[in-house]
């Protein structure tokens, strides 16, 4: 299906992998991801899984060695209307289209905002910067619109936050910054790769609500990307669970949380602690991720799962079935259950 109407863009089988001297690192490895209008795409796995470098193949902004496969279709803005997609895995990398693109239509914010901003120029110049390159060539029109998107993310004296510089601005206040600077294109889609882990509780829930309401307010897409579940609970709509550059299991986000079928997204579930529950002991998962280089045939999870067959699991490779409507997952052992 192409990604029109309803989807804005969607990722088919992309494979993201270093060739190195000592073999080819598989980062990412045949990952299909469906990108809905207004909706929020959460991407959860412990570190290492290819959740970033994910998100940067969707910039095309993958360091070298890396060679980006497979196809990455977007509805741009202009071609709303129409069904018709551009294949960013197509385009140069360097090139005018891309770099349109980037920022104008897929806009990212992470975790640590200095790696946006420039420590020697002004928030203002710095936003104003971004808006003059996609959105108009109106200096006074770009002043205006930076002010506009600095007070939409409930930023304070805004006029004097303009002449300020990073380093000025307390954490919290330079997330709404990094997060206006992202906006102020109005972008289709925002890529969030662990914004707020850095970040205090309290000012990691208002930043988390903030982008919630900055989403229904701009019909914005989100892929938010995390270590953490229950940031994915209070954030997404539809879940892909990434194990070893594989999506071992995508579904919507109460199908994840009520009816996990894949035993590392148990294990995960398993390993996060509930309020409600006494004396719970939190189960860690056991082991180690393996490094993603001339892995053995089979299941990604093998070596660590609690629930492995010998001779069944590590035979070959296991597709990403379809369990119900709405639901996949890849394992052997996932219940089918199909109308
Ligand atoms: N530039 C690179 N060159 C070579 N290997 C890389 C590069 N970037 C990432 N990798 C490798 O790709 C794999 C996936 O990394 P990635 O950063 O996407 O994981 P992640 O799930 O985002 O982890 P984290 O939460 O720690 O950021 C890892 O094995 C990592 O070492």
């Amino acid at each position: 299906m192409a990604a029109t109407g309803d989807i804005v863009l969607e990722v088919k089988d992309l494979t993201t992998h270093f060739h190195l001297d000592e073999g080819i690192l598989k980062a990412v490895d045949g990952v299909d991801l469906t990108i809905k209008r207004g909706k929020t795409l959460g991407i959860v796995g412990e570190s290492g899984c290819g959740k970033s470098v994910t998100s940067q193949a969707l910039l095309r902004i993958v360091p070298k060695p890396g060679k980006v496969e497979g196809q990455i279709l977007l509805n741009r803005k202009k071609d709303r209307d129409q069904a018709k997609v551009t294949d960013l895995v197509k385009l140069d990398a360097l090139g005018k289209e891309i770099r349109d693109i980037r920022g104008g239509e897929i806009a990212m914010i992470f975790q640590e905002p200095m790696k946006a901003f420039s420590p020697i120029h002004t928030i203002g110049n710095q936003i104003m910067e971004a808006i003059l390159l996609h959105s108009t060539d109106n200096e006074e029109k770009a002043r205006e619109i930076a002010i506009q998107t600095l007070k939409s993310v409930g930023m304070s004296n805004v006029e004097q936050r303009m002449n300020e510089y990073p380093h000025q601005l307390s954490g919290g206040m330079r997330q709404r910054a990094m997060i206006a600077m992202a906006l102020s294109c109005k972008p289709s889609i925002l890529i969030a790769d662990e914004p707020t882990t850095a970040l205090d509780v309290t000012v990691q829930a208002q930043v988390l609500y903030l982008i919630n309401e900055l989403k229904a307010q701009n019909d914005m897409s989100v892929v938010f990307i995390t270590h953490d579940l229950g940031v994915i609970a209070e954030m997404s709509d539809d879940v892909a669970v990434m194990y070893l550059g594989k999506v071992v299991e995508y579904t919507d986000v109460d199908t994840l949380f009520h009816g996990a079928q894949h035993p590392y997204t148990k294990a995960l579930l398993n390993s996060i602690p509930a309020i409600n529950k006494e004396n719970q002991r939190l189960e860690s998962i056991e082991g180690t991720v393996p490094f993603p280089m001339n892995l053995p045939k089979g299941c990604g999870f093998y070596s660590r799962c609690k629930h492995a067959v010998d001779g069944v699991c590590n035979k070959e490779d296991i597709p990403l079935i379809k369990v119900k409507e709405g639901h996949r997952v890849r394992c052997v052992l996932a219940e089918t259950n199909l109308e």
